[in-house]
């Protein structure tokens, strides 16, 4: 048979296979075709040796991204990148950086533990029925992951944990990170690209690195707060005057350990239960904060004073009161809404969270809200010292020494000025950029702050010494007064004791007069009592 007689009779084989298969699918019934279908596909898996899994990008009804999807397309990004050759490109990190993965119908291969195995990218197409002009298709991609059966326990258990870890970790370096604002009960958020990092943070070296190291430490805790049975949450309490880094350390932490911010404005939140709404909103690898957690709500007496109110009620009205139009307006979260906040209810959710509070007032919080075990970790942020102003002048004028720096640090001894103005200080003052106008700028502000601190403690001596004088010269009137009302006193006292001695007196005469006449004496109009008998006697004689 030659050649074209060959293809001649092989194409009219196949035609007439698609002629019956066509016709099959045509006149067949349903139920025939599906159980022909189901047996056709039993079949064809008992003597194909592969196992297949199809990874879908939505899943559930609620038309979610699987995050199984987006963790394999991180991870078969490197993959593909090398041996693709259809790629599709992703700009990620405001535009600084790339993400390649495969396009639709490519093919990679992946090794792992000297087995190989197959990703192959797909899609599914249906049309929607929908009343437009251009039809709409529904695409559902998906991965195919396939795999010799005999590998089946090291790919379903190993293997695939090994492709979701790393995907994860390719995810959060890729990731931009965000800053959240709630806005009533749900949260907002924007790119989140503060510069600050704890090279650039002026403190002392030595607390900065045990800073550091406490963060980078629980960041890797995973297996150790499992282990323990906590939950994995660590709480930061930064204190310390306005100007002296709070906020610039919270940024810090953000950059160093990659998370995102949720800041939390209390005084939005209409309760507790939005609170809580709030909190369960958050996600894993984050830091939720709240600033200057004494102005935001009145979390010293909020407690006792609801105490207070609740007696009273008690007492006169067995009924609860209606809030009032105005407490209805304001921020009903309570101090126990955020120790539930802070311990009870976060305890639940999964994942690594930070909670950081700030406060320029520490002594003015409950001291529940702030025990070790809700906030464990206690910094402190102070006045710029001699350490913290070579950090700034290092970042703002790249010096590492200067002569002017001993003056510097013999000022910043005796006086107390925020890193924020040093800072402000040192900010470039000429075109040229010239060091040592700003570190004289500097020196004269802290001249000046000395003098003024110096004018500043004199008037406070003044004033103290002053009102020393007038709580003497009060104390003093007041002992006069004490004294004059006791002599007054002492006064009344004799007195009354004269008046109740000469009443007594009064009262034994009568007495006596009234003896006298019981035992037969009469008054004789003198004064003089005369015995009866005895006259009758002396008539008698
Ligand atoms: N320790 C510091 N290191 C570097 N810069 C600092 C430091 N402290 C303050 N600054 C600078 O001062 C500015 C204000 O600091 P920041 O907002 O962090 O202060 P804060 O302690 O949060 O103040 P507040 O209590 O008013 O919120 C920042 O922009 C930062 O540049
Ligand atoms: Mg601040």
């Amino acid at each position: 048979m030659n050649p074209a007689d060959m293809f001649t009779q092989v194409g009219s084989v196949i035609a007439s296979v698609m002629f019956a298969w066509a016709m099959f699918k045509q006149y067949c019934p349903y139920s025939v075709q599906e159980y022909f279908d189901k047996y056709s596909k039993r079949a064809f898996t008992f003597v194909y040796p592969y196992i297949q899994i199809s990874f879908n990008e939505f899943t559930g009804d609620r038309f979610m991204r699987s995050e199984a999807y987006s963790t394999i397309e991180n991870y078969l990004g490197s993959r593909s990148s090398t041996q693709a050759k259809r790629l599709k490109a992703d700009v990620v990190k405001n535009s600084q950086s790339v993400v390649l993965s495969m396009d639709d119908y490519e093919e990679v291969e992946d090794e792992f533990q000297g087995v190989k195995l197959r990703w192959a990218s797909g899609k599914h197409i249906s049309k929607t029925q929908s009343v437009s002009f251009y039809p709409v298709t529904d695409e559902k991609k998906y991965y195919k992951l396939t795999f010799h059966k005999r590998h089946r326990q090291l790919i379903l258990g190993d293997y695939l944990n090994h492709v979701l870890k790393e995907g994860n970790e390719i995810k959060v370096r890729n990731r931009q990170r965000k800053l959240y604002t709630n806005s009533g009960s749900y949260w907002r958020h924007v790119v989140f690209q503060h510069p600050a990092s704890f090279e650039t943070l002026a403190m002392e070296a030595e607390r900065k690195q045990e800073i550091v190291d406490d963060l980078v430490i629980f960041s890797k805790a995973e297996d150790f707060y499992a282990r323990i049975g906590r939950a994995w949450k660590r709480g930061y309490l930064l204190f310390g005057p306005p100007g002296t880094g709070k906020s610039t350390m919270i940024a810090a932490m953000a950059n160093l350990l990659n998370y995102d911010i949720y800041d939390l404005e209390l005084t939005a939140v209409k309760d507790n239960t939005e609170l809580r709404k709030l909190l369960i909103e958050t996600t894993t690898r984050s830091i939720i904060v709240i600033e200057d957690i004494d102005c935001s709500l009145d979390l010293t007496g909020q407690r006792k004073k609801k105490k207070e109110d609740e007696g009273e009620r008690d007492e006169k009205d067995p009924k609860p009161k209606l809030p009032k139009e105005e407490d209805s307006k304001q921020s009903q979260v309570t101090l126990s809404g955020i120790l539930n906040f802070v311990d009870g209810l976060w305890s639940a959710c999964r994942g690594e969270r930070l909670i950081v509070f700030t406060t320029n007032f520490v002594e003015k919080l409950d001291p529940a809200l702030i025990r070790k075990g809700r906030m464990d970790k206690h910094i402190e942020l102070s006045y710029c010292s001699f350490e913290a102003f070579q950090v700034l002048a290092k970042n703002y004028l790249r010096l590492d020494s200067h002569h002017l720096f001993a003056r510097i640090q013999e000022l910043l001894g005796e006086t107390k000025m925020t890193p924020a103005e040093v800072a402000e200080h040192l900010m470039p003052k000429t075109i040229s950029g010239d060091a040592k106008v700003c570190l004289e700028s500097l020196i004269g502000a802290l001249e000046k702050a000395k003098e003024d601190a110096i004018l500043k403690a004199e008037e406070e001596a003044k004033e103290k010494e002053k009102e020393s004088a007038r709580l003497k010269a009060e104390e003093e009137a007041k002992e006069k007064e004490r004294e004059k009302a006791k002599a007054e006193e002492e006064a009344k006292e004799k007195a009354k004791a004269a008046e109740e001695a000469k009443e007594k007196d009064s009262s034994a005469a009568e007495n006596a007069k009234k003896h006298a006449k019981d035992n037969g004496f009469c008054d004789n109009g003198n004064g003089e009592l005369n015995n009866k008998e005895n006259k009758q006697e002396g008539f008698s004689h």
